[in-house]
């Protein structure tokens, strides 16, 4: 695969079969949850304590966001926050651009809620963030009546131009993106009157119900939201769940190594984000879900996973935007399988942090694999991996999703660019470790 800068100068992982996964582990915190913890504490009235928060990259820097205009957060101890809120109005100037990293969230949810504000703001990204695309924000955004631009009228930065008067509007959003969604809801805390946003198919509804859960009312079911300005939120404590996204990697895992047994704790597995346990249980899969409780953003329980064999499916569209950051690691599942698999309706996955359907159609090609992308998809014959090398091409889940299909294969595999798991996963090498990955820093 291609590479912008030599592999020796990047950060790698050599991976090889390890041994049947085994264990009862925790998974980080969910990223989407511990992002909006942080700025609905940060706008709320009153102290929040947030645990269990994701201590990744892509978070830090929302929690670095706000510190800069002017919200204190404290970390008395890892995955714990305590965020002293400034209220709805009360952000400040930050003086100098907004650094969102890697993270898509960050950005598109930030230039909702930075459009209402009285100054005016920059959203800077790294290269990957930077060739993303922003325009599905700014439309909506403008609708409403805000100043954001971009120098070519697409990509970051985001110039938002405060002091402007917004108003509600009805969107029909042309894409299923809950980030999309969410900027404009984030824009409608500071509209006139109500915002309203219908989704072509439902997406993770956790800025509706963490919203609702900080005390400001808003009207929601799958596929549509609705609120109006003018209320306030009240700090409260919040404990994030394990993010199924991280879990889905040691899932996969597990249901393809011969003889693994692995229970994962206290997940959330909220409808919206588990298409792949649909997926995988359609292929074949042993996995339970075991002592199911309520959490604030959906139910959360433990992950009970055996191997079975998988055999390949026709992916039903239906169930892409649930599972829409699990398609790496189902993409190994598919290529371990017995028969092809079939993904269609998945264009949303070229505009991740990378062109996730040519990163894994590529790397699971140098291993052997034989796998035909299409434009919104791929189709996967599965058989058996060999050794090789890839490249993650800097994207975190291709990078774990590839740590998985080396536990499959004849021999060991070269992972390049693997540095950037620290912005959804710290400490996955050692928890893979821990459970039987064959997996070193290379
Ligand atoms: O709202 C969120 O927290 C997220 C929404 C999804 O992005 P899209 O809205 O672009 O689908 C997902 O891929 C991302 O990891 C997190
Ligand atoms: C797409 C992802 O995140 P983001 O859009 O926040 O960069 C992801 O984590 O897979």
């Amino acid at each position: 695969m291609g590479a912008a800068s030599p592999p020796s100068a990047r950060e790698a992982w050599l991976a090889s079969p390890g041994r049947a996964l085994s264990g009862d582990f925790t998974v980080p915190g969910d990223k989407s949850i511990s992002h909006r913890a942080v700025m609905f504490a940060a706008l709320a009235d009153g102290r929040s304590r947030i645990d269990g928060f994701l201590e990744g990259e892509d978070t830090r820097a929302t929690a670095a966001i706000f510190a800069r205009m002017g919200v204190g957060i404290e970390a008395p101890s890892p995955s714990c926050r305590i965020v002293h809120g400034v209220g709805i109005d009360g952000l400040r100037a930050p003086g100098g651009e907004l650094d969102c990293g890697n993270s898509g969230t960050a950005m598109r949810l930030l230039a909702g809620l930075l459009a209402g504000q009285a100054f005016d703001s920059v959203l800077v990204g790294d290269a990957s963030l930077s060739k993303r695309p922003m325009l599905r924000v700014m439309a909506p955004l403008r609708d409403m009546g805000a100043a954001v631009g971009s120098d070519d009228g697409e990509r970051p930065p985001l110039r938002i131009t405060g002091g402007r008067s917004l108003r509600g509007i009805a969107f029909d959003s042309p894409v299923a993106s809950a980030q999309v969604k969410s900027a404009v809801l984030l824009a409608g805390l500071y509209a006139q009157g109500e915002t309203a946003v219908r989704e072509p198919r439902p997406t993770r509804d956790y800025t509706e119900r963490m919203l609702a859960a900080f005390g400001w009312p808003v009207a929601f079911a799958p596929g549509e939201a609705r609120l109006s300005g003018g209320h306030r939120l009240a700090g409260r404590d919040i404990e994030v769940p394990g993010d199924f996204s991280s879990a889905a990697f040691f899932i996969v895992a597990a249901s393809l190594v011969p003889g693994s047994d692995l229970l994962l704790r206290s997940v959330g597995i909220d409808p919206r984000r588990t298409g792949l346990l649909e997926a995988l249980r359609m292929m074949g899969a042993d996995i339970r879900e075991l002592d199911r409780r309520d959490g604030v953003c959906g139910p959360v329980a433990d992950i009970a996973v055996r191997h079975a064999p998988l055999r390949g499916i026709d992916l039903p569209e239906a169930l892409v935007a649930d599972m829409i950051d699990e398609f790496p690691a189902f993409a190994v599942a598919a290529a371990c399988a017995s028969g092809t698999t079939r993904v269609t309706g998945a264009g949303e996955l070229r505009v991740k942090e990378s062109d996730r359907i040519s990163a894994m159609a590529t790397g699971l090609e140098a291993l052997g694999a034989r796998v035909r992308e299409t434009a919104d998809g791929m189709l996967i014959e599965g058989g058996r991996l060999r050794a090789g090398r890839v490249d993650s091409l800097g994207d975190h889940r291709i990078a774990m999703a590839f740590a998985v299909a080396a536990q499959l294969a004849g021999g060991e595999v070269a992972i390049d660019d693997v540095a950037n798991v620290a912005t959804s996963f710290p400490g996955f090498g050692t928890l893979a470790r821990g459970a039987g990955f064959g997996l070193r820093s290379g």
